[in-house]
């Protein structure tokens, strides 16, 4: 077959998917006035993951789960925008690992509130200027972000969703050649995590600047003369820098697990749930490892077990940071937390992703 005929039959096709979408978008409308008058929940990360479930389980074609996934995140981004548009709060500044998590999660019809500080997204989303925030909770190479667990225990806010990101670090400049390169402007993190790639590449020469985010790396590095950043892609993109590498991290398996935050939110049970709680137990001991047999007994799988200590004024001494398999209103787990009621904040359950 020529290509034109070729063409015309992807033609035909995309004229019956868009057909299909906009009556699928129809439907989603009446969902979002049904929801409206409920006063429900917008965003059911269950039922989407059921949707993709399904989908994959049906597919007989070419495209694997990924594709699918990749496919309709975004059709259930725009679908959850139109039953009711809805701000995204996250951890800036843009073009930061962040907003590239948040982005692979809500797409690009949504809203986007870049902010400075992770407490500043806790206090937009407390304070309903924004629905949801995104914070990233851990790096796989550098451990727990403390910040995050410690604001968890100080705001009530439900963590709704987890979102798992490879962290790819990418080199970009305006030079041409490496060796007209003096500066290069990055995280400290993304100094260590690409130690490496600047020894074979750099001689002793070579400063290194950190700065507060690899966005500003960028923005620095599109204005000076014999500068370079180490950043993410997108935001070599968002600000037009030319990259010359990618990937140039140490580790193939550099990745960051943030959370998405919303207030007074509950997921159904999706039968693959994680939940998360801050445990606040007896200075006394044995107490951890009593508190933790439980789990033991109950055959709960524990995920992670972080403790922090807890700030001044407290009756307690730390505060343990627990993630375990289950959604918080199965029979097994109810058993284990029912003698530990007052010593348990319960922070969310939902989709297990990683
Ligand atoms: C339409 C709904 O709302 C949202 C959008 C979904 C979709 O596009 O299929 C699925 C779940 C919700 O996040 C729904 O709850 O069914």
């Amino acid at each position: 077959m020529a290509l034109e005929e070729y063409r015309k039959q992807i033609d035909d096709l995309d004229n019956r998917i868009l057909d299909l979408l906009a009556q699928r978008m129809e439907v989603v409308k009446q969902v979002g006035d049904l929801k409206r008058k409920t006063k429900a929940t917008i965003y059911r990360p269950e039922r989407e993951k059921a949707i993709i479930d399904r989908l994959d389980k049906m597919n007989k074609g070419l495209l694997n789960r990924a594709a699918i996934e990749a496919i309709f995140l975004e059709i259930f981004a725009v679908a959850r925008n139109l039953e009711l548009p809805e701000r995204v709060a996250y951890l800036g500044p843009e073009g930061s690992f962040t907003h590239q998590a948040a982005e692979s999660r809500y797409g690009a019809m949504s809203t986007y509130t870049s902010l400075n500080s992770i407490e500043a997204v806790f206090e937009t989303v407390k304070s309903d200027r924004a629905r949801f925030g995104v914070v990233p909770i851990e790096n796989n190479q550098e451990g727990v972000v403390q910040e995050t667990i410690d604001l968890l225990g100080r705001y009530d806010l439900n963590i709704i969703a987890e979102l798992p990101l490879a962290i790819h670090f990418a080199f970009a400049t305006e030079e041409e050649n490496l060796k007209s390169i003096k500066k290069i402007y990055s995280k400290d993190i993304a100094f260590r995590q690409c130690s490496a790639f600047i020894e074979d590449h750099f001689d002793k020469g070579v400063e290194l600047v950190p700065v507060n985010s690899t966005s500003t790396a960028v923005k620095i590095a599109k204005e000076e003369k014999g500068a370079a950043a180490i950043c993410a892609h997108i935001a070599a993109k968002e600000y037009d820098l030319p990259i010359l590498f990618e990937n140039i991290e140490d580790s193939g398996e550099n990745s960051t697990r943030f959370i998405i935050l919303c207030k007074g939110h509950f997921n159904e049970p999706s039968n693959n749930d994680k939940t998360s709680i801050l445990a606040r137990l007896e200075d006394k001991p044995g107490a951890l490892v009593t508190f933790l047999q439980e789990f033991h007994k109950a055959k709960i799988n524990l995920c992670k077990v972080e403790s922090r200590p807890a700030k001044e004024g407290s009756n307690f001494k730390y505060i343990f940071y627990i993630d375990f398999d289950g959604h918080f209103n199965d029979r097994r787990v109810q058993k284990v937390v029912k003698n530990y009621w007052h010593n348990i904040k319960w922070l969310g359950s939902y989709v297990k992703l990683v």
